[in-house]
């Protein structure tokens, strides 16, 4: 099996990525979006909602939405911004020793016109997908390719599969356990950078850097209830803990940066 294959996921261009002991996950080129890993123990990780789009004309709901250059409605623009509605390219894909790994990017020049005027600065974003074993890597990196300063946020959304929510435990992000009781919508500020998710089946460990921040949510019943693209009882399967930038990080002319983010 090669590397990196290109593959059709719903109605959408993929790409598979499969390292030799079996690890795989899969990357739609709309959105650079993660909706499948699993590890080389053969487990789904990921949530995906059994109602979601998957055809490009709204975004896929569950895996890993890149969220760029907003987050959720702190600012004017898209929610959540452009990112996860865009198509990006495949850019580069290979194999260092066990891991295997796809760069995907997206440029001014392959967003749809009124979403390029909507937010007119010149950038290019890479985010990088790694997978080996149990462990998936995650590096977004932002470079302003244009001659004035821009402000951005940046999230990667991660539903993360589990049993059943209730029983979910996270460690690390705040000085108190999290559980999940009804819906949770919490931002965390200025996190370590290390915490634990035990899901009831396995527990994660979640590394993050350069996204300084996290928010943990999951609609509850009543939230989910009024969610087109999920089904009313599939809050019980996920709690998205997102590794986050939230307050706007203002890059110069030829700077780059770069939030990296690792489950294992
Ligand atoms: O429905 P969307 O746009 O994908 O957003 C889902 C959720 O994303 C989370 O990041 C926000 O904190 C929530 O407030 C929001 O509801």
């Amino acid at each position: 099996m090669t590397h990196a294959t290109a593959i059709t996921f719903g109605q959408l261009p993929a790409i598979r990525i499969a390292a030799p002991d079996g690890a795989q996950a899969i990357v739609t080129l709309y959105g650079a979006h993660l909706v499948s890993w699993t590890g080389a123990d053969g487990g789904e990780r990921m949530f995906l909602s059994a109602n979601s789009a998957l055809d490009g004309g709204k975004a896929i709901r569950g895996g890993v939405p890149v969220i760029f250059p907003q987050f959720a409605e702190r600012g004017a623009g898209m929610r959540h911004g452009f990112a996860r509605v865009s198509t990006w390219e495949l850019a580069a894909s290979g194999l260092d020793g066990d891991t295997a790994w796809a760069e995907f990017l997206l440029a001014p020049r392959m967003l749809a016109e009124p979403v390029r005027q909507a937010w007119a600065h010149d950038f290019a974003l890479l985010l990088r997908v790694a997978v080996c074993a149990n462990a998936l890597s995650m590096t977004l990196t932002v470079r302003n390719a244009g001659g004035a300063s821009f402000p951005f946020s940046a999230a990667l959304h991660t539903y993360h599969l589990v049993p059943d929510v209730c029983a979910v435990r996270i460690e690390g992000i705040s000085s108190d356990e999290i559980s999940i009781i009804d819906k949770l919508d919490e931002v965390y500020q200025h996190v370590s950078g290390r915490a634990t998710l035990a899901t009831g089946e396995r527990t994660l460990l979640l590394e993050q850097s350069g996204f300084l921040d996290a928010v943990v949510w999951n609609p509850g019943a009543a939230d989910t209830a009024a969610l087109a693209d999920m089904a009313d009882d599939e809050y019980q399967r996920f709690v998205c803990i997102e590794p986050a930038l939230l307050e706007p990080h203002t890059l110069a002319p030829g700077e780059t940066w770069t939030g990296t983010y690792r489950v294992s």
